[in-house]
């Protein structure tokens, strides 16, 4: 086998996956998946960073399973419309918006730096603090 094909393999969760069936047992599995570069391609644009439909039934056969979220640097509303999964949660904006799916419409909504939107529009009007 190839060296590459090698270091592939070992790089892919099936490669370990007694270890990891033995690590979880007993345990509530929770799946957090990047987007960019593992759900989807890295390409150019990243208005076209698209995921396959094969990806997305497994993201969707993953999130039957387990509690599945999608954690990632765009925000919500972008990455949202590439997975079109309502079932998943999703963390935009390195973490500081995240929505989870509930039977309430909006879902949960956790948005922790709402609370430091006034002092960065004042940074961003150029008044500084002392
Ligand atoms: O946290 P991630 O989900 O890994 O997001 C990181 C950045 O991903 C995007 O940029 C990357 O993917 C683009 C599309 O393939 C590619 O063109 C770019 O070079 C990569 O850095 C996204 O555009 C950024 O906003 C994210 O922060």
């Amino acid at each position: 086998m190839c060296e590459l094909k090698q270091k592939r393999q070992k790089t892919s969760a099936l490669y370990f996956l007694d270890e990891i069936t033995n690590a979880s047992s007993g345990k509530h599995v929770v799946m957090f998946l990047d987007y960019d570069g593992t759900l989807s391609p890295i390409v150019d644009n990243p208005d076209l960073a698209y995921m396959s439909d094969a990806m997305r039934e497994t993201v969707r056969k993953l999130a039957s399973c387990f509690p599945t979220a999608i954690v990632t640097g765009r925000c919500i509303d972008k990455v949202y419309d590439f997975v079109k999964l309502a079932e998943l949660s999703y963390a935009g904006s390195h973490g500081m918006d995240i929505k989870c799916p509930s039977k309430h419409k909006k879902g949960v909504v956790f948005q922790p730096a709402n609370d430091f939107l006034p002092m960065i529009d004042k940074r961003g009007k150029g008044e500084f603090f002392s």
